[in-house]
């Protein structure tokens, strides 16, 4: 695990000494976004229309952010007009590689580079910050669009419908305020709130994340004891934002990082809902358990030093959910 300073690549763990042992996410750095015809998005530069085939997107199946990416990529039938590349689960002093002694990693089928770092560089030689992964390319421009996966999935769900015809909307205009709501919430304390419990270095740190994290989770199992999604009757990105961390949280977030209060399956609402979410069709194909798994207790070696994979439990994600 290492970040760039000035385009070259240094191996250092996140520094949490400057911050009492908590874990301080750094925010995203290419921040343009491909629109329907090219003109400049919420944030960023204009110049990026969607076509079909100018694109590609790097993802780890491991991670959520990118897992999210990968749903809407499906979601929004972009199959065909969006390739992508797939990192090797490992990511150890080098950070993100396109290593492909893994099933299903791709390595790089752009550019045929070694490192997720050479993406990164190729893009800005003098690039200074993390390396992560989702990573959204130009090919024509030859350039990274965004590395924030919150910004792509919006840009996939919309900007290629009179390429793809695909009209379904996750981000509908009456809802974006309470889905922004639900979003921060979650973000803070779930999506990111495991991350803070795993990567805290200190036990004030860790205390500060662990209720907030049962406190959403307790919140949640009662918006889905009514609702069928967190929105109401309408599946949302909220919902797939959810998702991805939901997926995770039993088979490594529940011992690796520490957030062993409860198990998702303890929860009767959330559980179901997260098969119903696994069960939406496409969705299953995106989930790489074995990717998933192995990344977090091979790469984190502050965590765990030895990189024994658990056993871990067998989960069937395909037992009927009952909540259509
Ligand atoms: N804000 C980014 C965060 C992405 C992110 O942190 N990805 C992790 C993998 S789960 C990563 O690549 N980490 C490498 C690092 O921090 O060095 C997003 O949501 O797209």
């Amino acid at each position: 695990m290492g970040l760039l300073i000035d385009g070259i690549w240094h191996d250092q763990w996140y520094d949490t000494k400057s911050t009492g042992g908590a874990f301080k996410r750094s925010a995203a750095q290419f921040r343009n976004w491909i629109t329907v015809d090219g003109r400049a998005g919420p944030t960023g530069r204009a110049g990026f229309a969607a076509e079909s085939g100018r694109y590609h997107l790097y993802v780890s199946l491991a991670c959520p952010w990118a897992h999210r990416t990968l749903i809407f990529r499906q979601l929004k039938d972009l199959s065909d007009h969006i390739s992508i590349s797939v990192v090797h689960p490992d990511m150890l002093d080098k950070g993100w590689t396109f290593a492909k002694d893994e099933h299903g990693a791709t390595g790089d089928t752009l550019f045929g580079s070694g490192f997720a770092h050479e993406i990164y560089t190729r893009a800005d030689p003098k690039y200074s910050g993390r390396v992560t992964v989702p990573i959204l390319w130009d090919k024509k421009e030859n350039t990274i669009v965004s590395n924030e996966s919150a910004d792509i999935i919006r840009m996939f769900n919309s900007a290629f419908d009179d390429i793809t015809g695909n009209r379904d909307d996750y981000w509908p205009e009456e809802l974006r305020e309470p889905i922004e709501a639900v979003n921060s919430r979650i973000y803070s304390t779930l999506n990111n709130g495991v991350y803070k419990c795993g990567f805290a270095t200190s036990q004030e740190a860790y205390d500060a994340a662990i209720d907030p994290l049962f406190e959403t989770l307790d919140w949640l199992e009662d918006i889905l004891s009514e609702h069928r999604f967190l929105l109401g009757e309408q599946l949302t990105e909220a919902d797939w934002r959810l998702f991805t961390t939901l997926l995770r949280f039993d088979p490594v977030y529940h011992l690796h990082f520490k957030c062993n209060r409860k198990r998702i399956i303890d929860y009767p609402n959330l559980w179901a809902y997260t098969r119903a979410l696994f069960q939406h069709p496409g969705v299953a194909k995106t989930v790489g358990m074995d990717h998933i798994v192995r990344h977090y207790h091979y790469s984190h070696d502050t965590i765990n030093p030895h990189r024994i994979i658990p056993t871990n439990p067998q989960i069937d994600w395909l037992a009927p959910h009952g909540r259509d």
